[in-house]
């Protein structure tokens, strides 16, 4: 089922603020879509706008091209999972699976061998084929976000929407169901919609991805890109750590305000005049060349450990330290010591809050 969100407002009940601000979102079939975005920057909101759980203001929101219908028809076309969702505690696994084909009315109910086959199917599906008898207390959390994902799908959605459905799970069952989530997706030719707290789920997982800010959308697009050319400094900040340098471009050299970072060169098609260059950890290095006897500032490094296959530092400048890594592998650590400058080997410009190059 394809998504298709124009100029979406909703305001908050009973007041002028504005939770979705002109919001537009165009979700192909099959596609699998990540929402990220601070807390309170209306991920959610434009989820059960989506799922039809909340009215808005202004705007249209097209599934298959057509208006949405009743509550009823979206329900079956829809499968939603929240996080924690609560499961019946008080019905088999079988029956909290069945629940939405149980409740149809009757002329649309699929046969009680239909329902358990159907049920069957899902269980085998979600990987626990034995678990139909058993009551949700006696399940891990990730089994029972698996049942709450069986149970969103029992009826053949076309469209899936997750709200942060794995939050509440350990870090390495969360990186399991995550791949095993992507795959299920492409199986069943759904198309999700996940809003997540994680970059690093974000990026593994979907093909596309949504950063919002009060209630606005600042940027969509696929994971590489974002990380490449993020538009605006709220976007590359929010993707992971990254530091952020003033200065001024001049004779195609980006010249830093701040003693103990090394002058770099940018494209040509950066005019002269005041910038903002952001750079992550893995973008920065120390130089320690001989002719370092200009060097206005001393820098020492502390030492911070190895994460992720990178040997992490704070290197001290004036004022404040600036992280930076090398991978863990290379020859040679970086040493203690005064009189390095740091070197940006790659970093994005920003003027006006925008990105320009
Ligand atoms: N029914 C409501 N009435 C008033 N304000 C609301 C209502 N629902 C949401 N909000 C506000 O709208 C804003 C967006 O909320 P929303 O839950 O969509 O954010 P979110 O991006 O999903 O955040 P989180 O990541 O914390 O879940 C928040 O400031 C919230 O307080």
């Amino acid at each position: 089922m394809s998504v298709r969100v124009e100029h979406l407002v909703r305001n908050a009940p009973g007041s002028a603020r504005r939770l979705l601000n002109d919001v537009s979102l165009d979700v192909p079939r099959g596609a699998f879509v990540a929402l990220v975005g601070p807390s309170g920057a209306g991920k959610t909101t434009l989820l059960r706008a989506i799922a039809g759980l909340d009215n808005f203001e202004q705007g249209a929101l097209l599934l298959d091209g057509q208006p949405m219908g009743s509550m009823r028809d979206r329900a079956r076309k829809i499968g939603f999972v929240f996080q924690n969702y609560a499961l019946f505690p008080h019905m088999t696994v079988a029956k909290n699976i069945a629940f939405g084909l149980d409740v149809l009315p009757r002329s649309e109910r699929p046969s009680r061998s239909a329902i358990a086959a159907r049920v069957q199917e899902l269980l085998e599906l979600m990987q626990l084929p034995d678990a139909g008898a058993s009551y949700p207390a006696r399940l891990s959390g990730g089994q029972r976000q698996r049942v709450a994902l069986a149970r969103a799908l029992a009826t053949g959605p076309g469209l899936l929407l997750l709200d942060e459905p794995f939050g509440a799970l350990d870090p390495i069952v969360r990186r399991s169901i995550r791949s095993w989530l992507k795959d299920l997706h492409e199986r069943l030719g759904l198309t999700t919609i996940l809003v997540t707290h994680d970059q690093d789920e974000a990026v593994e997982i979907a093909d596309r991805i949504v950063v919002m800010q009060e209630g606005q959308i600042v940027q969509d697009a696929p994971p590489e890109d974002l990380n490449r050319n993020p538009q605006t400094p709220f976007v590359m900040e929010f993707l992971g750590e990254s530091s952020s340098f003033s200065g001024t471009v001049r004779d195609g050299l980006m010249v830093p305000d701040e003693a103990g970072i090394l002058p770099f060169s940018v494209p040509d098609t950066v005019p002269p005049g005041p910038i903002t260059a952001m750079a992550r950890p893995y973008e920065i290095q120390v130089y320690t060349g001989a002719d370092l006897l200009a060097a206005q500032a001393t820098v020492s490094l502390v030492a911070e450990g190895v994460r992720n296959g990178y040997r992490h530092y704070r290197a001290q400048l004036l004022e404040r330290s600036i992280p930076f890594c090398v991978p863990d592998y290379t020859e040679g650590r970086v040493k203690y010591q005064d009189s390095v400058m740091l070197n940006i080997s790659r970093a994005r410009l920003f003027r006006d809050g925008v990105l320009c190059v």
